[in-house]
């Protein structure tokens, strides 16, 4: 099956190297926050309620006490498989500006703002400061284009699209992130995080091996690493009754990054957690957030000028029987009125220095600009801007 080809804009898609998930039309659309622990319980409820439907479709906001989407579709079909087929030649999307929110300038102050308080503060750790490109389309987004140049250039990933409204041209939150935030299946749980990241250099194949050598055996970028193991062992113990995750970090590519990245196996303790249950426990994760939780996310919102949104948020799906995949929302776009948000962040810590940060997150905003092959000059422009 060509998915693309039975994409259209109000679909769902979430595409993973397990299978993809495409839906048609919405039954049900609510907007439910957690800041009563009740969110799983709600989805639940929501599927109970359509027993007809088998899949339900999740966007969670960075800050769960903001709106999370739960969507159950009129229809909804899964392919198991890796099931990409290449599907137009994408043209560049014509950008009439782009604006920087905040500037470099500005970010790199709050990265120098994060660090004093990772000094000031004792039991801050990390903190993931982000920022955003505000791009202005000289024309609606054509969606296919995009997913299918996310999709190709990013195969091991998890491509998605969440239609946020019913309108002729709906607000959709888009992207290819490389982070499964877990799988649950039956009585098993497996998550793959992510921290500590480096730019690969494609032109040199040697040098693109030392560049990944030198990360994974960088100070920095593993204490990045333990923080966020740490951190999801801590909270998914309760709901296991085995948890293991390998002893040091191995490596992932994507197109452009190497990144550190360790796989964690649970087994659930009988009555088994939903999908949904699992992936509130361990969201925002230290990935894209910080630790402790609360007090960074309490920090960044203080710090960062502008809110995320969904960005650094969670997307995925959760089935009747309370199996589901949820990747990290991140390598994003929010598309909304023929304007584009493009969103990344950088793990601070101790040690690290605000302008190789700032560098970070423009590397880590190339998934989205390339796929939209946005000419070279203008994406320097706008990530230096
Ligand atoms: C926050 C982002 O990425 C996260 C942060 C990383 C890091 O700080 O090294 C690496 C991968 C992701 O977990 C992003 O892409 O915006």
């Amino acid at each position: 099956m060509n998915v693309l080809q039975m994409y259209e804009p109000h679909s769902a898609l979430f595409a993973s190297p397990m299978g993809t998930l495409l839906t048609y039309g919405s039954k049900k659309r609510q907007f439910f926050t957690n800041a009563s622990g009740l969110l799983a319980q709600q989805a639940r409820q929501l599927l109970r309620a359509h027993p007809e439907v088998e899949y339900m479709v999740g966007l969670l906001p960075f800050n769960t006490n903001q709106p999370a989407q739960l969507l159950i579709p009129e229809q909804a079909h899964y392919t198991k498989g890796y099931s990409y087929a290449k599907n137009t030649t994408y043209a560049s999307t014509a950008i009439q500006h782009i604006q920087a929110r905040p500037t470099a300038a500005v970010f790199e102050k709050q990265v120098e703002q994060a660090l004093a308080a990772l000094q000031q503060t004792p039991p801050l750790q990390k903190l993931v400061m982000a920022r955003h490109l505000d791009l202005q389309l000289s024309q609606a987004l054509d969606r296919t284009a995009l997913l299918d140049a996310l999709w190709q250039k990013n195969p091991k990933g998890y491509t998605y699209a969440i239609p946020l409204d019913n309108s002729t041209d709906p607000a959709t939150f888009l992207g290819a992130s490389p982070e499964l935030l877990l799988r649950k299946q039956a009585n098993r749980v497996y998550l793959n995080p992510l921290a500590g990241t480096a730019l690969r250099d494609l032109a040199d194949p040697e040098q693109d091996q030392r560049i990944a050598q030198q990360l994974q055996a960088s100070a920095k970028d593993r204490h990045e690493h333990a923080i966020v193991i740490e951190n999801i062992l801590e909270a998914l113990s309760p709901f296991c009754d085995h948890l293991t995750a390998a002893a040091t970090p191995s490596l992932v590519s994507t197109a452009t990054l190497w990144h550190l990245s360790t796989e964690i196996h649970g087994e659930l303790k009988s009555p088994y957690a939903d999908a949904l249950t699992l992936a509130l426990a361990v969201h925002p994760t230290p990935a894209v957030c910080g630790h402790p939780t609360l007090l960074a996310r309490d920090l960044i919102e203080s710090i960062e000028s502008e809110h995320r949104g969904f960005f650094a948020g969670a997307v995925g799906w959760m089935n009747q029987a309370g199996d589901g995949e949820w990747a990290v929302a991140i390598r994003c776009a929010h598309y909304q009125n023929q304007q584009l948000r493009l969103s990344a962040g950088a793990g601070i810590v101790i040690g690290s220095d605000a302008q190789a940060e700032r560098i970070e997150t423009g590397n880590k905003l190339r998934t989205m600009l390339n796929a939209l092959q946005i000419p070279d000059e203008q994406i320097q422009q706008g990530i230096t801007q």
